[in-house]
């Protein structure tokens, strides 16, 4: 049930993101004075009995300030250094605004990998709700410093959505330096028209983004809208607004039409299938024939060994891997219960006929209808 923007308002649990086009005060280092504002408006928000989870970005700006560079360097290794210097200031800006209304910061660094564990993920929860429960405000950010390149998250905006999905948050608020969504890219078409509400599920809405990243951030508006498909996966609504109007966060609250609200049109998902949806990484691919991709899709059936026709990548029992249709379209990701080169023994044949081709059997479907998420 799509909720309306008072109900939204008046939600309990929201996590709020401040992109780097906002909080770096064009590319000059952190916007202080603004950075200052928003910590006022979320401890008022939180007095109110809103649970706030921030995701902030700005380590590698703010580092690149301190260390003097004026040009964001290209190697992994220099941002990952200007990320770790720059979050000390990030961290001490949040901590020293906080403490002024009477709240404590927390400091959460995840990277990709954090998440993809299952253990790890679970900590990552606990930990979160503990800190709502404390009343604290916990500041997250890509953990810069050890994330590689194939495992980053890259952009905030989807590191927010997946904790929205960690917590349930009811609302996801991405604060950017636009006023929403428009229909065109408004940067280079001033007369761009901003799109009030939409489906996070809409493809149609990506063809609108430019196909550019933004200028100072890394995931431009195309990023943003997959975090709300992602983010609906929990039930979570997202508005993206502008961070630059003056009290947005209050009047977020009060229900004041503002910014492109995306809905979530789908069931949310069990807590289990959220955390296989949320991999970015996929070890490997089975290529389904048609009725097998036809039942998963339509039906939420399991995956026999019979369905699969080609068995690509190396992954071992317990991996993720993506099931295509026989045109190499996505269709579902799962956790498989083979390791490839017995899934390739065991591809086109009967359930029944596994323990014979491989000596045993652990289970008779490859991919178990609860470790399947139809994508
Ligand atoms: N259709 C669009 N509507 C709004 N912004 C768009 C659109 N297409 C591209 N953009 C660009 O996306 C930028 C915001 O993304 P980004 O710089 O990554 O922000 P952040 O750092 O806040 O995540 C805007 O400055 C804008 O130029
Ligand atoms: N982790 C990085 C932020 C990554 C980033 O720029 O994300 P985004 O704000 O989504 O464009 C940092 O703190 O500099």
């Amino acid at each position: 049930m799509p909720l309306t923007r008072r109900q939204l308002g008046e939600s309990r649990r929201w996590v709020v993101k401040i992109g780097s086009a906002l909080i770096t005060d064009d590319g000059r280092g952190l916007d202080r004075q603004a950075l200052a504002g928003w910590a006022e408006q979320l401890a008022r928000l939180r007095r109110a009995g809103h649970e706030i989870i921030l995701v902030s970005s700005g380590a590698v700006a703010e580092g690149m300030t301190r260390l003097g560079w004026s040009e964001r360097p290209s190697a992994l290794h220099e941002l990952q250094a200007a990320a770790a210097v720059g979050q000390m200031g990030l961290v001490q800006a949040y901590e020293t605004h906080f403490q002024q209304h009477g709240l404590h910061a927390a400091q959460v660094l995840l990277t990709h990998d954090d998440l993809a564990n299952r253990q790890r993920y679970l900590n990552a929860r606990s930990t979160l709700r503990t800190l709502l429960r404390l009343g604290s405000i916990p500041v997250v950010n890509e953990n810069d410093t050890v994330a590689s390149e194939e495992i980053r998250f890259g952009d905030n905006d989807t590191l927010a959505a997946l904790v929205c999905n960690l917590v349930e948050a009811t609302l996801l608020v991405i604060l950017t330096d636009q006023q929403g969504l428009f229909d065109r890219d408004p940067r280079t078409f001033p007369d761009a028209r901003l799109i009030p509400d939409g489906l996070a599920s809409d493809a149609g809405l990506l063809k609108l983004v430019a196909p550019t990243f933004g200028r100072l951030g890394s995931g431009g508006m195309a990023t943003k809208l997959t975090a709300a498909a992602r983010a609906a996966r929990s039930g979570t609504h997202t508005l993206i607004t502008s961070g630059r109007n003056p009290r947005v966060l209050e009047r977020i609250a009060a229900g004041e039409q503002l910014g492109t609200l995306l809905h979530p049109d789908q069931e949310p998902l069990a807590a289990r299938k959220r955390w296989i949806a949320g991999q970015l990484v996929s070890k490997g691919e089975l290529v389904l024939d048609a009725g097998a991709a036809r039942v998963i899709r339509e039906a939420g059936r399991s995956l026999l060994p019979v369905g699969v026709t080609h068995v690509k990548g190396r992954f071992s029992r317990g991996e993720v891997v993506t099931c295509l249709d026989p045109d190499g379209r996505p269709v579902a990701r799962g956790l498989v219960n083979y390791a490839a080169d017995e899934a390739r023994r065991i591809m086109r044949r009967k359930a029944d006929e596994i323990e014979h081709i491989l000596g045993y059997v652990d289970e008779p479907e490859l991919i178990h209808r609860d470790n399947l998420v139809v994508l």
